[in-house]
């Protein structure tokens, strides 16, 4: 019996799926037990004419020619966003087809709704590649790591974004040149304002929050900052201080609760994370068994994205074959509580602009030392003769500090805070 697969969208990913089932074919088929073909493929029909000339693939333009096919046995989604692919992903999983699907988007904000459809209808929904494109990380959180309590997460998990700051940092590129790049090389969401402003990223950080915490925390309770505002004197000072910066994603529990947050982050040069450049992306675990343990791949990209789903085709026609029950992809499930902003401790970078004359550092201190928060480093860094910029390295201090100092400095006319990082390391 061959195993019948129907893909929706022939973009980037989806045409990585027929070169590795045919680069691969022997391995696929013994680990399968069975040939695997992908029967029709669902476009739209303004390209279908183009892509007919380019492929030799059965093109259709209607999802009832996939999900009414009873051949089909799984149906993967490769289109993105959230509309029409939520729909159709329901109408397959109705129809009693399994699903492959990458899109973070719709598994992040509609995943509960669809992981009860599949369950319904006794399908599977696997989506190894919406978090972390080549890194095999929601299976071995699943299934390598279950045996382990994890404490927290750090992740460099947007491929675009990463890959811009490393060239722009390392090569002096500038940030439309890295976008446009990171575009062409089939990195970028359609809407690449997702990887720039840390909303892609916070769609990985709500999956991996269920995967490794059991929480289903939403996407509005990740707090998101992007690489946008990083200027070249952030990137020069960290420098300076040893430091890298990278967008960041973490997710941490402490005793009151989860809290989850995507944003540049200062790293020592010397930790792990540090060194993951370009389109690569690194999931960083604290867990009280192992550890710490750091897993490191492409995050990106048309080859490595098309491997996790072609893994998930591979997983789902096993089961198939074995007659196994579906069963969920994540099977931890926990009451979700939020964090109390007390208790999330970190260290802080601030830049600020201030009047280049007498007392400002004096009166900056002050601000400071009313909400509690001590100075490990103050630098003054450049002046124009009117302002200059001042940068300051804080001891650890908490999420709620952080807030409140914020209002206050910029409650002072003459005071601009220019960017806050986080500051990793103790
Ligand atoms: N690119 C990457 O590195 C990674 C991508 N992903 C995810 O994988 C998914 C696919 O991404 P990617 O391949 O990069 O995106 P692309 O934009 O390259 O591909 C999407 C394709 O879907 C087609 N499409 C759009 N609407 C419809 C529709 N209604 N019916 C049929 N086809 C449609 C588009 O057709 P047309 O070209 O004709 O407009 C396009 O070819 C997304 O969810 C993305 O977030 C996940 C990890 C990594
Ligand atoms: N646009 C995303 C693609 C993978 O999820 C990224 O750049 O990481
Ligand atoms: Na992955």
């Amino acid at each position: 019996m061959t195993l019948n697969i129907a893909l929706l969208g022939f973009g980037t990913v989806a045409q990585g799926v027929p070169f590795l089932l045919n680069e691969n074919k022997e391995k696929i088929e013994q680990a399968v037990g069975t040939n695997v073909e992908i029967s029709k493929i669902l476009v739209l029909e303004s390209s279908k004419e183009r892509l007919e000339k380019q492929f030799d693939h059965n093109f259709v333009t209607r999802i009832e020619d996939i999900v009414d096919d009873s051949e089909i046995d799984i149906v993967i989604e490769l289109i993105g966003r959230i509309e029409p692919a939520k729909t159709y992903i329901t109408k397959a999983l109705k129809s009693g087809k399994h699903v492959v699907t990458a899109n973070k988007d719709l598994l992040a904000t509609h995943g509960q709704e669809l992981i009860s459809i599949a369950e319904t209808n006794d399908v599977s929904l696997y989506y190894e590649a919406a978090v972390a494109g080549g890194i095999p990380i929601l299976r071995t959180l699943a299934n390598s790591l279950n045996s382990d309590k994890i404490t927290k997460v750090l992740g460099i998990v947007n491929g675009t974004s990463n890959f811009m700051m490393t060239k722009m940092v390392d090569e002096g590129w500038s940030y439309e040149e890295a976008l446009k790049t990171a575009q062409e090389l089939g990195f970028a969401e359609s809407d690449p304002t997702n990887d720039v402003d840390g909303i892609d990223a916070a769609y990985k950080m709500v999956i991996l929050s269920q995967f490794a915490f059991g929480m289903n925390i939403e996407v509005d309770q990740v707090s998101k900052t992007g690489i946008r505002n990083i200027s070249p004197e952030d990137v020069e000072m960290a420098a300076k201080l040893g430091y890298v910066i990278k967008l960041v994603g973490s997710i941490e529990e402490v005793e009151s609760g989860l809290f989850a947050q995507v944003s540049p982050v200062f790293i020592p040069k010397g930790h792990a994370l540090a060194s993951v450049n370009n389109e690569m992306n690194a999931v960083y675990v604290e867990s009280i068994g192992i550890g710490e343990s750091m897993y490191y791949g492409p995050g990106a990209g048309q080859r490595p994205t098309a491997t996790s789903v072609v893994a998930d085709i591979i997983n789902i026609g096993k089961e198939i074959q074995a007659e196994i029950p579906a069963h969920p992809f994540n099977q931890f499930k926990r009451e979700t509580v939020l964090a109390n902003p007390d208790d999330i401790k970190s260290k802080y970078y601030f830049a600020l602009e201030v009047p280049d004359k007498n007392g400002q550092i004096l009166k900056l201190s002050e601000i400071y030392n009313d909400t509690e928060i001590s100075f490990a480093q103050v630098f003054q860094q450049g002046s124009n003769g009117s302002t200059a910029r001042v940068v300051i390295i804080t001891h650890e201090m908490t999420q709620k500090q952080l807030h409140e100092v914020t209002e206050k400095i910029e409650s002072v006319p003459e005071f601009k805070l220019l960017n806050s990082f986080k500051v990793l390391g103790a």
